[in-house]
């Protein structure tokens, strides 16, 4: 049976239009917000969401998603409240769902009844940045009996190595806009059209890009490139304004409904 992440692409190739991928991190502010916030996004047009396990040392995170991981810690929530979480989200909506999830945080949890939660609940993907290449090839071998896509991220600085991850790639590939960590940005790295080049030349699942997406200019700019666009920290951002102002899902739907419109255009 196909995935949910292929079925979406597969529409959105016959349509030909280009996914809009939005991340937020789990549990920012509340795990009960994150149910209503993952609803307007799917309302505002994302086609597939990134749901971020917050984590306290979060390597590859700006300060923007490292302030959301901080308040949904606060919050006392944890992977076990995730995972029931998720069960009720997914008795609302069939998009694709992904956990952006560090290694840590599956292997202290047990890696196969990390799997089997998440399959249970609906979880279509992973996406884990700092997993160890010889533990990746392990856990690729075991996801399959899960029908879960272990997503690679591919890097302008791979060079290389790019060949090797991508062949490895379910679901799609996401390439890595720049180098650095999560967050806006005005420019993106030279090494990006040779990346996404290279990445198509070796794999035939779609191709994302993501990492210092921020509005309808950078989708613009960049939306021909590849199969769809990750937004997450200009959204999270939307969140941090919306708590302050008591507006949260109305700010990020407002967001989310202008992204999709640039990436429909
Ligand atoms: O925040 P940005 O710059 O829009 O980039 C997406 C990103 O937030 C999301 O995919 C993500 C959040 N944490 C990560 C850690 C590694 C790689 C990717 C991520």
């Amino acid at each position: 049976m196909d995935s949910r992440i292929k079925k979406k692409f597969d529409e959105l190739r016959e349509g030909k239009r280009k996914a809009l991928i939005t991340y937020i991190t789990l549990g920012d502010p509340t795990l009960d917000k994150t149910i209503e916030l993952v609803l307007a996004m799917e309302k505002a047009g994302a086609d597939i969401i990134e749901l971020g396990i917050p984590y306290s040392d979060p390597l590859a995170d700006g300060p923007v998603i490292q302030r959301a991981s901080s308040r949904a810690l606060n919050q006392g929530i944890n992977v076990e409240t995730i995972f029931s979480m998720v069960s009720t989200l997914r008795c609302k909506t069939e998009i694709p769902l992904i956990f952006l999830v560090y290694y840590n945080t599956v292997f202290s949890y047990g890696v196969k009844r990390f799997l089997s939660r998440c399959k249970e609940c609906g979880i279509d993907g992973l996406i884990i940045p700092d997993i160890p290449l010889e533990e990746r090839k392990i856990l690729n071998e075991m996801m399959k009996a899960y029908s879960i896509d272990l997503i690679v991220l591919v890097a302008p600085t791979s060079h290389s190595r790019v060949e090797s991850i991508v062949k490895e790639g379910k679901g799609f590939i996401y390439c890595i806009s720049s180098k650095g960590i999560t967050g806006m940005r005005e420019s993106f790295d030279e090494g990006l059209v040779n990346l996404l080049e290279e990445t198509k030349k070796h794999s035939n699942i779609p191709t994302v890009i993501g990492f210092g997406i921020s509005d309808v200019k950078s989708i613009k700019k960049l939306k021909d490139l590849a199969d769809g666009l990750i937004v997450g920290s200009a959204i999270v951002k939307e969140i941090e304004k919306g708590i302050e102002s008591d507006n949260i899902e109305g700010r990020v739907f407002e967001f989310v409904k202008s992204l999709k419109e640039a990436i429909d255009e």
